[in-house]
């Protein structure tokens, strides 16, 4: 309790501090001399813009932020100085052509590792060697395109939940809102390669609901940052919640990785042939390197860590691209028209759309690029940090420091892009300005939505699979219209960039 009140007015005190002596102190922070320029900051809330706008507008005050200060700003986010980068040729310098020195993450805040197993998953460990298993292991095993083929059959599936669910909807002759049905048949598809069985609905829901626990969290836990140490005794209920929603998902997942495990030593005792492989497989023999070079299993609670983090990285991205470009067809009928003619001619009036067709369409990949490069879900990579002392435009960056870039000043660059905010799937056609777009960024950015580099994004293929799988079947069955006169197109900062007011619209079976 004592504590307590300490903290309560040594806060009360910076903030007053902060706040009221502000025009007459003008740098209290002892910033390095060396850090690119940005607006003065402050002990505990750092710059004290944070007094007056929300993280939830990062991106207008960054843009306020390069007209004065250019391309490389420092901002202060509570005691953490973060490099915000918004120029493509000095993004391709540090995520590309330096990319193995800005490679590593920043520490994790306190309460995340909690949620995300002290660092010991992918997006967020060390670079170095652990982090090299993990990735190996997952685009090897998971992510290949031989194993993402041999998925085949969870897509149709879920395909043909999506389609029967959102015909259900259309039958009671309502518009459909489709964000759920959308959500569910991504997400029980990532389970299923994730865990590796035909999990029932009612098992893939409750996962569900355990992991949209856990991005809420993640959207709350920001307040952490402005207090590190002490957060967990300022917001007791908030740390409370996230353990009990790390428990609710060991229990979930626990009985899951014990009955597999169970499960592949009855099929090596029997020899059995016809064993559909997962990505918990691979977790369970999989072995990581120590700090003394020995190797050593995974632990539970990394395992759980890692298949929680396929599922709510391969969902909430997919799935806000997915609806924003249902939304732009349903917006730009002659676009829709146009992508349902050049399936049909492929097509045809056969009944299952095999996947192999999807490389002769392509209108639809233009039309999933142009979503792509309009409706970045992520506006910000995830973090980067350089291992070493680095130079960056003329300013040096000092190891460990949190970087970031601007995905947005690359996607929608006027200079690159003729009308950026123009849904414009043409220009992904050949003679187009992206036509042979490289999207792994490996010469120059121009569309920087999965990242660049060797932190780039390893769920790319699948994403882009999934957004053409689902797209081309939902145009090949329904003929989409508005519900209401106007498609609201803008969008909010949920955990990822999401439509504002989501997708509403009337669906029409098409007769074939
Ligand atoms: C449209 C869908 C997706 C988008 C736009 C997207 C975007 C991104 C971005 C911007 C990053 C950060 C790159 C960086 O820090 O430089 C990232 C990292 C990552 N993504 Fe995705 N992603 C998508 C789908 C997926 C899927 C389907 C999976 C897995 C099944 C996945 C797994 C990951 C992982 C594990 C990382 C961390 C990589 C590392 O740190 O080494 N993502 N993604």
């Amino acid at each position: 309790m004592e504590n307590m009140v300490l903290i309560l007015i040594s806060l009360a005190l910076s903030l007053f501090l902060a706040y009221f002596l502000s025009p007459l102190v003008l740098k209290l922070w002892p910033e390095s001399e060396s850090l690119p320029p940005g607006p003065p900051a402050f002990p505990v809330v750092g710059n004290l813009l944070w007094l007056r706008h929300s993280f939830y507008e990062i991106e207008s005050v960054l843009r306020r932020l390069r007209d004065t200060y250019g391309p490389i700003v420092t901002l202060h986010i509570g005691f953490v100085p973060v490099v915000v980068i918004s120029d493509a040729d000095l993004a391709h310098k540090i995520l590309v052509q330096r990319g193995a020195l800005f490679a590593d993450r920043p520490p994790t805040l306190l309460a995340l590792r909690v949620l995300h197993g002290n660092q010991c998953v992918v997006s967020e460990s060390h670079f170095g060697p652990a982090w090299r298993v993990l990735r190996r292991n997952m685009t090897a095993v998971m992510l290949h395109p031989s194993r993402i083929k041999e998925f085949s059959h969870y897509r149709r599936r879920a395909g043909r939940v999506l389609i029967g669910e959102l015909r259900r909807q259309a039958d009671r002759g309502e518009p459909v809102v489709v964000l759920d049905s959308f959500r569910y048949a991504i997400f029980s598809l990532l389970c299923w390669m994730c865990f590796g069985e035909n999990l029932e609905e009612k098992t893939v829901r409750e996962i569900q609901r355990v992991q949209h626990d856990i991005t809420l969290h993640f959207n709350k836990v920001n307040v952490f940052v402005f207090f590190p140490r002490v957060g967990k005794y300022i917001f007791p209920r908030l740390w409370e919640m996230i353990g009990e929603t790390r428990r609710r998902r060991e229990d979930l997942f626990v009985p899951m990785i014990k009955a597999r495990r169970e499960r592949i030593e009855e099929v090596n005792r029997r020899g059995e042939e016809s064993f559909q492989f997962s990505y918990l497989d691979s977790l369970l023999n999989l072995e990581l390197p120590d700090e003394e070079g020995r190797s050593r299993k995974l632990t539970e609670e990394e395992i759980i860590c890692l298949c929680s983090e396929i599922l709510s990285g391969g969902t909430d991205t997919t799935v806000a691209v997915l609806q924003s470009i249902m939304a732009n067809l349903v917006k730009h009928h002659d676009i829709q028209a146009w992508v349902y003619e050049e399936i049909s001619a492929v097509v045809g009036d056969r009944e299952d759309m095999e996947e192999d067709a999807l490389g002769k369409l392509p209108f639809l990949r233009a039309v999933i690029m142009e979503g792509l490069q309009r409706h970045p879900p992520a506006h910000f990579l995830v973090s980067h940090s350089p291992t070493e002392d680095a130079t960056v435009g003329g300013y040096l960056i000092p190891r460990r420091t949190t970087v970031n870039v601007m995905v947005t000043e690359m996607n929608w660059n006027s200079k690159v892009w003729s009308d950026p905010m123009e849904f414009r799937p043409e220009r992904f056609l050949l003679g187009g300005e992206g036509e042979g777009l490289d999207i792994t960024c490996s010469k120059e950015i121009k569309m920087l939505t999965f990242g660049a580099g060797r932190r780039a994004c390893p769920g790319l293929g699948l994403a882009m699979l999934h957004l053409e799988y689902f797209v081309a079947n939902m145009v090949r069955e329904f003929e989409w219209t508005a519900a209401n006169r106007e498609v609201d197109m803008s969008e909010q900062m949920e955990f990822t960039y999401v439509m504002k007011t989501p997708l509403k619209a009337t669906i029409l079976p098409r007769v074939r």
